[in-house]
């Protein structure tokens, strides 16, 4: 049977709101919002769903998505009158028809390029200009792939700072059979605890109640290991060398409104990040941060974080 080729299809999603629905020819497929540039599906080629989506998730404007990829700038976190994680995650980005091009782009042929320039009324929030572009691609072996492209266009002659991260939340089988690699040992901050600087010892991280830690300077590859699904997924991490690990367990998972009381189950928040360090960029500076996941059968030991041998065996 010949096989279905690549295909980027614009559509409506929930609430009628635009859609990009990237698919390739192996079936495997992603799918992203103008709102937000937010991805919030992304399937292998029998058609599983990776990612977590809440069913209590909002898909209306101004409130964010619950699950998927939201995209957290200029902050993570909350500041002093400024939003929880930013306000890119809650604007209409557009489609960029003629981005900038990309190096080291030749492993894929399906993608969309989305762009946000600051909307009006939106500088007494963060008083910057700037481009911010998104590629989002997939590979034919199913990878995805977000590229971000962040520049500084101040006519004033300013720099600014900001933090950033991709806040993925992954599809696991049960929150309690799930390990993360290549954390392990190194500092976080912990969110729960004022952001107490803090170390663990141990191969991997497992889960057993609330967690919300900013660890940094972290290696480039994570792995998210489901041993009921017998699935991991390989985050690889150009530019952000922290990340977030969130899962707000059952209290606090009740006092979410948009989120179920039980989903914290079913999901885990693993974000690479730039936390600790905020970047800073001068007028016509740029700056880059790229993501690949990979979901591969759990086959290889733990404490192996060898991609080569998670990927190929
Ligand atoms: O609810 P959101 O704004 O999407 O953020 C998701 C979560 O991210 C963080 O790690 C915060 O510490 C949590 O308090 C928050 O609930």
């Amino acid at each position: 049977m010949a096989m279905a080729k690549p295909y980027i299809q614009q559509c409506k999603g929930n609430n009628g709101l635009d859609k990009y629905v990237l698919k390739e020819a192996r079936g495997s497929s992603v799918e992203v919002y103008l709102y937000g540039a937010h991805v919030t599906s992304w399937k292998n080629d029998r058609g599983e769903e990776l990612l977590f989506l809440s069913r209590k998730s909002l898909f209306e404007p101004p409130n964010r998505i619950r699950g998927g990829i939201p995209i957290c700038f200029p902050q993570v976190g909350g500041l002093e009158n400024y939003e929880n994680h930013g306000f890119v995650r809650k604007l209409f980005w557009a489609i960029d028809q003629s981005p900038p091009p990309l190096e080291e782009s030749n492993s894929y042929r399906t993608f969309v390029d989305l762009v946000l320039k600051p909307p009006e009324g939106f500088y007494k929030y963060w008083p910057q200009t700037y481009e911010f572009r998104l590629r989002v691609a997939l590979t034919p072996g199913g990878d995805l792939i977000l590229v971000s492209r962040i520049r500084n266009i101040n006519r004033n002659g300013k720099p600014f700072t900001f933090t950033f991260a991709f806040y993925a939340y992954f599809s696991v089988s049960d929150i309690c059979e799930v390990r993360v690699e290549g954390l392990e040992t190194y500092y976080y901050l912990d969110n729960l605890k004022n952001k107490e600087r803090c170390t663990d010892q141990g191969d991997s991280l497992t889960f057993e109640s609330e967690i919300d830690r900013s660890y940094v300077g972290t290696p480039n590859k994570i792995a998210i290991i489901d041993h009921e699904k017998r699935r991991t997924y390989v985050l690889w991490k150009e530019g952000m060398p922290d990340a977030v690990v969130w899962n707000p367990w059952d209290k606090k998972a009740k006092a979410i409104a948009d989120f179920g009381d039980d989903e914290y189950k079913r999901m885990l928040c693993v974000a690479p990040a730039v936390i600790e360090e905020p970047l800073k960029l001068k007028p016509g500076e740029e700056w880059t941060g790229s993501l690949v996941i990979s979901c591969v059968p759990s086959s290889y030991c733990s404490g192996e974080l060898d991609p080569k041998k998670i990927l190929h065996g």
